[in-house]
C-alpha cells in the first residue's frame, strides 16, 4: 500500500500509450461503492473475491497495464494469473516511506495507525511480491525515474 502502483501506472500508460486499469477503481466502479465501504459492509473476504473476479476479467484481453491493490498477491490464483498473462512488476517501497505517504490517508481500511502491524503485514507479503518478474526500488525515487526504469525492464 502506498508504493505508487496507481500513480506510476497512470504515468506509464501515458508514456507508452497503453491503457491502464486499476483493480481497486474497477471494483469501485463495478459496485458503485468505495473500497472502504466494501470492507466495512461486506468484509475483506468478499473484497478479495471481487479482486480475483476483476483480475480474471481483465487478464488475457487486449494489451493493458493493470495496477492492482496491494493485497492481490495474497491468493495463489491471483499470483498465477498475473504470471500467466502478464509481466509482473513489484514496486518496492520501504515501510517507513509508505507510512509517511499514507499518514493522512483514510481510504485504505487495512492501513492502520499501528506501524508495527503494517510492518508485519508488509513483511509477511514480501515473499509473494518477490515472485515478480522485476523489482523496482521506489523509496525516495522521483516518479519519472520509476517510469523510465519500468520501460527499460520491458525492452
Ligand atoms: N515515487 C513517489 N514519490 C513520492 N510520492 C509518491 C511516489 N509514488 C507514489 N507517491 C504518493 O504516494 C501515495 C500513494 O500512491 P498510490 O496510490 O499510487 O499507491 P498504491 O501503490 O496504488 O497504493 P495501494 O496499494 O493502496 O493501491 C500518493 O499520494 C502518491 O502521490
Ligand atoms: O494492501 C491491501 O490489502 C489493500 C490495498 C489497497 O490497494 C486496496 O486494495 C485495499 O485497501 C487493500
Ligand atoms: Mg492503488
Amino acid at each position: 500500500m502506498g508504493a505508487g502502483k496507481t500513480t506510476v501506472g497512470q504515468l506509464l500508460s501515458r508514456q507508452l500509450n497503453i491503457p491502464v486499469i486499476d483493480t481497486d477503481s474497477y471494483i469501485e466502479e463495478s459496485f458503485d461503492k468505495s473500497i472502504k465501504a466494501i470492507f466495512q459492509e461486506d468484509g475483506e473476504n468478499i473484497f478479495r473475491d471481487y479482486e480475483t473476479n476483476a483480475l480474471q476479467s481483465l487478464c488475457g484481453q487486449t494489451q493493458k497495464i493493470i495496477t492492482t491493490g496491494g493485497g492481490i498477491v495474497l491468493r495463489p490464483e491471483n499470483r498465477q494469473l498475473m504470471k500467466e498473462y502478464g509481466i509482473v512488476i513489484f514496486l518496492y517501497c520501504d515501510i517507513e516511506e509508505t507510512t509517511r505517504r499514507l499518514a493522512t490517508d483514510q481510504s485504505r481500511p487495512l492501513f492502520k495507525a499501528d506501524f508495527a502491524a503494517n510492518k508485519k503485514r508488509f513483511e509477511a507479503r514480501l515473499p509473494f511480491y518477490r515472485e515478480a518478474d522485476f523489482t523496482i526500488e521506489t523509496t525516495k525515487k522521483p516518479l519519472d525515474e520509476i517510469v523510465n526504469e519500468i520501460i527499460t525492464c520491458l525492452e
